[in-house]
């Protein structure tokens, strides 16, 4: 028979990588970490606006059935994303705003759910932020058993409780625990080469002249004509 768990677990990244990620926001993060990470893009965020990054701790439930994220709160603290999976595809209504309420109670940033979510209006109205696959009011049993703080995949991405989720309008990444400090420093070193070429930009310097991308039109053979001779 499957055993289900209930991990107890406190890894995670340092509160200032954290902070820093939430800063850089996915693009950067995900263009720093080699272009590795992203969530699918077919979650989205329920209202635009917002950008987090916290530890993940995840839940692992059967479809239609939010027991185990009943029994994931009380292993939430200050900082964390909860991030919810299914064992087959559902976009039933899971989670709303009094399992929002319960969460921000404990400061926990904000939902990762490969599944439905509810109580829109209300979940805006308190700014939890929410990424999920689908809105639907459908509602769900508390019945069958999963697992918390388990390895889980969400829209073709593995993560793993403790790593680092950032999340924002772009949409949802993951970086492993091991790969935080290092993500963090390229991300910094990613921006402040951003900001030289933002301010080239607004100069009116061309990205096909500060990428030297003349050539590689040529060796491609295209070929610039005038209207008359189009
Ligand atoms: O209770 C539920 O099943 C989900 C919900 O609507 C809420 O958390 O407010
Ligand atoms: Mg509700």
């Amino acid at each position: 028979m499957t055993q289900h768990v209930v991990v107890r677990t406190t890894k995670g990244p340092a509160p200032a990588d954290l902070a820093a990620l939430a800063g850089f926001g996915v693009a950067t993060a995900h263009e720093a970490a080699g272009r590795t990470g992203l969530v699918g893009p077919e979650l989205r965020p329920i209202y635009p606006g917002s950008r987090i990054a916290g530890r993940a701790v995840t839940v692992l439930s059967h479809p239609g059935d939010n027991l185990m994220i009943h029994a994931c709160i009380e292993q939430c603290r200050a900082g964390d994303v909860l991030v919810v999976a299914t064992t087959s595809r559902s976009t039933d209504g899971m989670f709303g705003e009094l399992f929002a309420t319960q969460l921000r109670a404990r400061g926990v940033l904000g939902l990762v759910t490969d599944a439905g979510v509810r109580d829109v209006a209300e979940l805006t109205a308190m700014d939890f932020p929410v990424w999920s696959r689908a809105v639907h009011a459908q509602g769900t049993a508390k019945a069958v058993p999963g697992s918390v703080n388990v390895p889980v995949v969400v829209a073709g991405r593995l993560i793993t409780p403790g790593d680092a989720v950032v999340a924002d309008d772009d949409g949802v990444m993951c970086v492993p625990l091991a790969d935080v400090p290092a993500v963090v420093a390229a991300s910094a070193a990613r921006e402040a080469t951003e900001a030289g070429k933002r301010a080239q930009f607004a100069a009116g310097t061309l990205g096909l002249d500060l990428y030297d991308l003349r050539p590689t039109l040529e060796r491609l053979g295209v070929v610039y004509l005038d209207e008359d001779d189009a």
